[in-house]
């Protein structure tokens, strides 16, 4: 009984206590706070989103901010923006990250950089047989050489003078389409991955300088390049991306300005990017024997819940080509005749895309009026017809034919294939 009672006592207390105490032991690198207060924070792609975000906090708390993007005016705005919220003053330079030469003079013309932040980025979702190889490669080098010619740019002055300095900060924003791929990312998904395997090998090479990476995770983040994101973005993109909940770039920042001070590795943005962070953990560098800790404890149970993930994204896939088989190119036609015009009413599905329209022909067959417009989202063919019977009048108003539509008051639809 007491035999009993003992092991039980060493399986609760002491065999988690001994882990800790080896964990607190073995952790490397070493704990190491990065201030940015009066220090010289340069970050690309300052001039929007999630950039934006960063300097505006950094600002805030008495970083001196240096931002570097393309795009001259959004970066005088961006300056601008910054002065009125916080008075001070931050520096702005125009270049492209993927052009080294310009990144090298812009990186010589600043100074000393104490925490450099490669936030810039690109990303056009797209499945790989249809993208562009002009695409793809856009993304790679943006994302991915880009942020090599920043570092590699930097590097030699971030390194001079560093035990006066303090410790420096390399952050990276990667995104959650870095630790797991995403459908339609797989461009992005292997620029974002790269940069991980980039950082962990850099990590050992630079340790010795005292300059500490920080690799940022987001999660769908609401900022002017996703506006634009998600006017292409793949549906199972989406579908399978909403497994993480989407962050305000200001949340994200937040979260980024912690993980630099702190010397964080990885860096997750919400719960389930701490989630994705300790089942994806891996062999990467780990500073906090308490975060080291809940890895070991949790992996088992976060592999099965990395597995339930897949089951329900493959679900959808399953799902969604499923639908898409049974409704290619349905077309549905209707003619609506009305004073001497005959409107004929499409609706087709296509492409996982419902589109309704109206071809309006006089009595000698000449087409007057063409309307159409895509309808996203999930529909089946017979959404699709019903949607094309709702449609139909309010895109006939919209047709130069508006009396003549309205007044042959019923639409008599005839489903003629
Ligand atoms: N928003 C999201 O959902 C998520 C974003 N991320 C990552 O966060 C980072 C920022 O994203 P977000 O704020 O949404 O992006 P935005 O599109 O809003 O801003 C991108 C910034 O990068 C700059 N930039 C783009 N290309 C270059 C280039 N070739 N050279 C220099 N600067 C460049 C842009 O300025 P300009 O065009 O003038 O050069 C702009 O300042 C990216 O790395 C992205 O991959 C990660 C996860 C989710
Ligand atoms: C084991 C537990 C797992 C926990 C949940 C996993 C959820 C993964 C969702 C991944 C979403 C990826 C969004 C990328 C956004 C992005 O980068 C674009 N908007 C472009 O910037």
């Amino acid at each position: 009984m007491a035999d009993a009672y003992f092991s039980l006592l060493s399986l609760i207390l002491v065999l988690p206590l001994t882990l800790l105490i080896f964990l607190y032991f073995i952790v490397r690198p070493r704990p190491v706070r990065v201030p940015i207060k009066n220090r010289h924070v340069f970050i690309t792609g300052g001039s929007s989103g999630i950039g934006l975000a960063l300097a505006h906090q950094c600002a805030q708390q008495g970083a001196d901010v240096t931002l570097l993007a393309r795009n001259v005016s959004k970066l005088e705005e961006a300056k601008e923006a910054i002065k009125l919220a916080t008075g001070r003053d931050v520096r702005i330079f125009s270049a492209d990250v993927r052009e080294y030469e310009n990144i090298v003079k812009v990186v010589e013309e600043v100074g000393e950089i104490d925490v450099l932040v490669c936030n810039h980025g690109v990303y056009v979702p797209q499945e790989l047989e249809s993208q562009e190889l002009e695409e793809i490669r856009f993304m790679i080098d943006v994302n991915l050489m880009g942020t090599f010619h920043l570092i590699k740019a930097a590097l030699p002055g971030m390194k001079k003078n560093r035990a006066e300095r303090g410790p420096g900060s390399i952050a990276i924003m990667s995104s959650q389409a870095g630790q797991v791929g995403i459908y339609g990312y797989t461009a992005y998904s292997a620029s974002k991955f790269g940069l991980r395997g980039m950082a962990e090998a850099l990590q050992q090479e630079i340790i010795a300088d005292n300059i500490h990476i920080s690799l940022i995770f987001p999660p769908d983040t609401e900022t002017p390049g996703f506006v634009e994101e998600n006017k292409r973005r793949p549906q199972l993109t989406s579908i399978i991306a909403a497994s993480s909940g989407a962050m305000k770039a200001d949340e994200v920042a937040k979260k980024s300005i912690d993980g630099i001070k702190s010397g964080t590795f990885i860096v997750p943005c919400n719960f389930e990017g701490f989630l994705l962070s300790v089942a994806t953990a891996g062999l990467c560098p780990q500073r906090s024997f308490l975060m080291a800790f809940v890895e070991v404890v949790t992996s088992p149970i976060l592999r099965i819940a990395g597995l339930c993930f897949q089951w329900n994204w493959y679900g959808s896939i399953e799902k969604w080509y499923a639908q898409k088989k049974q409704c290619k190119n349905t077309l549905l036609q209707y003619l609506v005749a009305f004073d001497g015009f005959t409107s004929s009413d499409l609706a087709f599905f296509c492409e996982g895309h419902v589109g309704v329209g109206v071809v309006t022909r006089d009595h000698t067959g000449s087409i007057v009026a063409v309307c159409s417009k895509l309808v996203d989202g999930r529909f089946s063919p017979e959404d699709a017809e019903g949607l094309a019977l709702r449609e139909d009048l309010r895109l006939l108003k919209t047709c130069g034919l508006r009396l003549a539509a309205t007044e042959c008051d019923a639409l008599r639809g005839q489903k003629i294939k």
